[in-house]
């Protein structure tokens, strides 16, 4: 029950002695009496002169986040309010989007204006937002934390309300479903949204577990939406879509990561012609561990061919423990002899490249998504560090050197964004064909730079938290995380120097044969 009764500022300073010890914050009395012998910062810290019978709200904050006194265990404490006084702190409001500057993406911020985003966009923005604050976001912190898998019946909300169809972005696959409760329609539906759901998901502050909240399915099924027979994709899709089967992509080896024209894994037709033999390994497989599909990248007689390996006889998956957290299910796999009827080659066989890379497109573009979210909800993190915490009796934002680490930060994360959003918007005017030609040398160093500047970011946010930044518990808990996980969109789905190459050689390419200087 919320503690009522009211007291003045000086009924509260007689309660001042290790018997008798009561503290104001944020205009609530707490009886720490008792607590302060299990106070995980010790008992002495409150027997400090200033402490007793006083308001401690400004060390409170300077030491504790927000949330710990939400912790129910710890909101009990409290026994009343000071009369004519309201709490005015507030953090993550459920639904609501913040008011500390650069914290949302410009056309989120209150008075500003974008050219990208219509009434539905910000419907559904609102709608996800919601659902990540009240359902994603508690489950995302416990699993993050004991590694196991993200719930299913946080799965199966998400397939009810038909995120993860939305998650495969525009389509045909959309026709006929209830997006969000209807806030979208699925013909309207296109990449801003798709971006709109991605960047919302990424401020569950849990990297591993964000992917292992279907990555998987988000870079593994498209190959079977665009390639696969229909019968194949009907089945398939409408069991991942739902929730009842999982899917990874399985590209990467231990042989070889980005470079796909090395890898290893090969698949040879039974003489008569009815079915591949898969044998091979592959590593580094988010959602392999708890995935039924996979869509394997496999050397065949005439090149490189993706097939469709369904779970069963001759497929093994172990656990990879990975820099984040075993929620991802990142999976090491064995094949040996698995035997897949030909009708589940993904394309043309010895086409594959054209399906991997016209997949990659769209792994790369969403992972820029989040990489610019999370990234920016760092920034937002350091802006209210330096803003409520002092050193040298001043605020950490009255020094110049402080404030020019938080200016590159701004910079890089609009400067992030603002590209993103110019090549969502190409994305939407491009056939799927177009966009695997004309984007794949933009999405490339478009994520080359995102994952350069988060990193950057990360580096200085250690430094403005200090010892904080590197502990898992307290006020720099989730700077901790992201300088520890900050480095997977820089590796996943192509290594950055990788994709700057890339960038550059099709660049090299569109030059037209007369340019001279
Ligand atoms: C109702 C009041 C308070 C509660 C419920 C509380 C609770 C906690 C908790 C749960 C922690 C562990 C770290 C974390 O989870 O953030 C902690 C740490 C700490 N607390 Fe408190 N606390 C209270 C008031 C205070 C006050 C008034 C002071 C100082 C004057 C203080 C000083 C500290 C210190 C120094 C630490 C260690 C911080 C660190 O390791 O960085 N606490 N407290």
């Amino acid at each position: 029950m919320a503690a009522t009764k009211q007291y003045t500022r000086e009924e509260v300073a007689k309660h001042n002695t290790p018997d008798d010890l009561w503290i104001i914050v944020d205009g609530k009395v707490y009886d720490v009496t008792k607590f302060k012998e299990m106070h995980p910062g010790g008992t002495s810290v409150f027997l400090d002169e200033e402490i007793p019978g006083q308001d401690a709200t400004e060390a409170f904050y300077s030491l504790h986040r927000h949330e710990v006194l939400q912790r129910p265990q710890y909101a009990r404490l409290a026994i009343g309010t000071i009369a004519g006084e309201e709490s005015v702190i507030v953090s993550r409001v459920i639904g609501e989007l913040s008011k500390v500057p650069y914290a949302e993406p410009g056309w989120l911020s209150e008075g500003y204006h974008s050219p990208y985003y219509k009434e539905s966009h910000r419907k559904l923005q609102k709608a996800v937002r919601e659902f990540v604050d009240e359902v994603l976001y508690p489950d995302a912190q416990l699993h993050e934390e004991d590694g196991k898998r993200p719930s299913l019946e946080v799965i199966e909300k998400m397939a009810a309300l038909n995120l993860h169809a939305m998650r495969m972005g525009p389509g045909k696959h959309l026709k006929g479903r209830t997006l969000m409760n209807g806030v979208v329609t699925p013909e309207e539906f296109d990449y801003f949204h798709e971006l709109v759901i991605t960047q919302e998901f990424s401020r569950i502050y849990a990297r591993g577990y964000g992917d292992g909240l279907q990555a998987g399915a988000v870079i593994g099924l498209p190959p079977v939406l665009n390639f696969a027979n229909p019968q194949l994709r009907e089945r398939v899709v409408s069991e991942v879509l739902s929730s009842k089967k999982f899917i990874s992509l399985a590209i990467s080896e231990a042989f070889a990561g980005s470079d796909v024209q090395g890898l290893k894994t090969t698949a040879r037709k039974t003489e008569d012609g009815k079915y591949w033999i898969i044998n091979g390994t592959k590593k580094w497989i988010t959602n392999g561990v708890f995935s039924d599909y996979f869509t394997v990248g496999c050397k065949t007689e005439d090149g490189f061919t993706v097939i469709l390996v369904e779970r069963g006889e001759g497929v093994e998956t172990k656990s990879i423990k990975t820099s984040y957290s075993t929620t991802a299910g990142t999976a090491y796999i064995t094949f040996e002899n698995v035997k897949v009827p030909v009708e589940n080659t993904l394309g043309p066989e010895g086409g594959g490249i054209f399906v991997i890379l016209s997949n990659f497109n769209h792994e790369r573009w969403v992972m820029c998504c989040s990489s610019a979210r999370s990234h920016r909800a760092i920034v937002e993190e350091c802006l209210k560090w330096v803003n409520q915490r002092k050193a040298f009796g001043k605020p950490l934002s009255s020094q110049a050197v402080v404030r020019s680490k938080i200016a590159a930060m701004i910079a890089r994360v609009e400067s992030v964004q603002n590209w993103l959003e110019n090549i969502t918007y190409q994305m939407n005017n491009m056939s799927y064909k177009e966009q695997a030609t004309k984007l794949a040398g933009p999405i490339g160093l478009l994520k080359m730079y995102s994952t350069r500047c988060a990193q950057d970011t990360a580096r200085d946010a250690v430094q403005i938290f200090g010892g904080r930044g590197i502990t898992k518990s307290g006020m720099g808990r989730f700077i901790e995380h992201f300088y520890r996980t900050v480095t997977f969109d820089a590796l996943l789905g192509g290594a950055e120097d990788v994709l700057g190459d890339l960038g550059v050689r099709q660049a090299m390419a569109k030059m037209p044969k007369n340019a001279r200087l």
